[in-house]
């Protein structure tokens, strides 16, 4: 079997008193979209900010894209793009420079460009100031850069949150339609209807430890209910 995108094995994190990862194991298989769901504070962000390699490791084995997160931090941030779930654009230029100068960092800017352009779909409006988007707008301009430079791992905290339903559901065909062979997506969520729709396999985390992990169908027939949220009341109850 080709190794996974990321393996995640016995991940401590502490933030002074607080314990926010304990002992979190699992994997993305390349090619999936994997998503990490749970209540606010269960520790989803810590996760995802330490594989994108902002957060040092306290314990445990974190391998991203073949690479060591700690002993090859800059391994990692060549093989994937992460975004935050606060993230903002360079509101003084448009949306158009902002992926243009996102662009001229790898090889083929203009086809980058091309791309980044079409995936963010905003029309004319791609040529105004990001300042004047709306969240939706700049939400979908971040995520349009993130992937049109075709990473092997992207890593999006949270990306429909605040959105309306036609910009989430844009948004999620976007990104259920990145993934392929070499290319995989690890994305957080409140939402577990959409994580749901999203994701080939699901861990979900609960003060900080994984407390059931699988494909949606597998949770729903463990658990023998109708749906995630229904699987999330079972475990954390
Ligand atoms: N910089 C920090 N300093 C101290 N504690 C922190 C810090 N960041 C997060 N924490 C704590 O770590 C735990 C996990 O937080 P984290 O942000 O990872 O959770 P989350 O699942 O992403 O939450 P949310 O869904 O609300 O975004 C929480 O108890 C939080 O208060």
């Amino acid at each position: 079997m080709s190794r996974p995108s990321v393996s995640v094995d016995e991940l401590a994190k502490r933030y002074g008193d607080v314990q926010a990862l304990d002992s979190v194991s699992f994997e993305v298989r390349r090619g999936e979209i994997f998503g990490l769901v749970g209540p606010n504070g269960a520790g989803k962000s810590t996760t995802l900010r330490t594989l994108a390699t902002l957060l040092h490791v306290d314990d445990g084995d974190v391998t991203v894209c073949g690479h060591d997160v700690e002993q090859e931090a800059i391994d990692v941030r060549e093989s994937i793009r992460y975004l935050p779930d606060e993230a903002g654009a360079y509101e003084s230029i448009s949306g158009r420079k902002n992926l243009r100068f996102v662009a001229d960092f790898y090889g083929d800017a203009d086809e980058c460009l091309d791309r980044g352009v079409e995936m963010a779909d905003l029309g004319e409006r791609i040529d105004d100031a990001a300042g004047e988007y709306s969240k939706g707008m700049t939400r979908k301009l971040l995520l349009a850069s993130a992937l049109m430079t075709d990473p092997d791992l992207v890593i999006l905290d949270e990306p429909t949150s605040g959105l309306d339903v036609r910009n989430s559901r844009k948004v999620r065909e976007i990104i259920k339609s990145y993934p392929d062979e070499d290319r995989s997506v690890l994305l957080s969520s409140h939402d577990m209807l959409e994580v749901e729709y999203l994701c080939d396999r699901v861990g979900l985390l609960n003060d900080g430890q994984i407390v059931a992990q699988g494909s949606p169908a597998e949770l729903l027939e463990r658990y023998d209910v109708a749906n995630l949220e229904d699987v999330f009341m079972e475990v954390v109850a």
